[in-house]
């Protein structure tokens, strides 16, 4: 008997790029996901379905075996601390760039420094591990705000083309880490139904690294 095989996307900006790797993989939603207003989708493959998600739920998802496989970006992850979970594949795809920014020509305070970001366990580790004392403050989104009135010196965010900072009389300051999509398996996904993950692992690689030559 084949097992069935559940993968959890994150809607958003990661969607739009997924879907082509997917289907090149022979994985292919039978409804218009941008249409529906569905969660699980039936896909072209009798057993594969589909999970749309917001991206920061797609670890805790996949930890917990409500879904075998997971596509969400490493800066989610590496925010959710990753136990549980597998990371078999770099899908290369939404990349961009984890940063701390402050307002255009300010210096960062020498003492203690009030940051405000939605990666709050990045943010502490990266200031702990420059030995730098940091007040924390969580945000949901709209960081660049926190800095113009004056509720933060810096934030640590997401860093494309700069546009946003540059927006809203930001700079970008210092890089904590590369950001790119990954794939992620449960653990025990990975055991159990090695048979059917394996193939579908395999042909997204090769999707990718496709990408990679042109
Ligand atoms: N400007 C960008 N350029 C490239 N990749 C990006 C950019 N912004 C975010 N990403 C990547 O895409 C992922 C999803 O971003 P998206 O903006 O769709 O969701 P989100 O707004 O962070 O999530 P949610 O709204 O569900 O909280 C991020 O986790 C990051 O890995
Ligand atoms: O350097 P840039 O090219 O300007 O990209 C960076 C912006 O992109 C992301 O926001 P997004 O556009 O996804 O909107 P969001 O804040 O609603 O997530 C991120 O949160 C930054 O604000």
């Amino acid at each position: 008997m084949t097992d069935s095989i559940t993968i959890a996307l994150s809607k958003g900006r990661i969607l739009k790029e997924t879907l082509p790797l997917l289907a090149e993989a022979g994985i292919e939603p039978v409804d218009d996901i941008d249409r529906s207003r569905k969660l699980v989708f039936p896909t072209t493959d009798p057993a594969v379905r589909l999970l749309v998600i917001r991206a920061t739920d797609v670890p805790t998802y996949v930890q917990y075996g409500g879904a075998d496989l997971g596509v969400t970006g490493k800066d989610v992850l590496m925010e959710h601390g990753g136990a549980g979970l597998y990371e078999p594949l770099d899908l290369n795809i939404a990349r961009c760039k984890l940063m701390t920014a402050g307002p255009v020509g300010q210096a960062t305070p020498e003492g203690r420094v009030r940051v405000a970001t939605k990666f709050v366990n990045l943010a502490r580790q990266y200031y702990a591990s420059q030995g730098r004392q940091a007040d924390i403050i969580k945000l949901y989104g709209a960081m660049e705000l926190a800095p113009i009135l004056n509720l933060a010196d810096e934030i640590v965010d997401i860093v494309d083309t700069g546009n946003t900072l540059k927006a809203n009389g930001l700079e970008p300051r210092e890089l904590i880490t590369h950001i790119s999509t990954r794939l992620v398996a449960n653990r025990a996904s990975m055991k159990m139904k090695h048979r059917a993950l394996h193939p579908i692992i395999e042909k997204l690689g090769e999707a990718v690294a496709r990408r990679q030559e042109d």
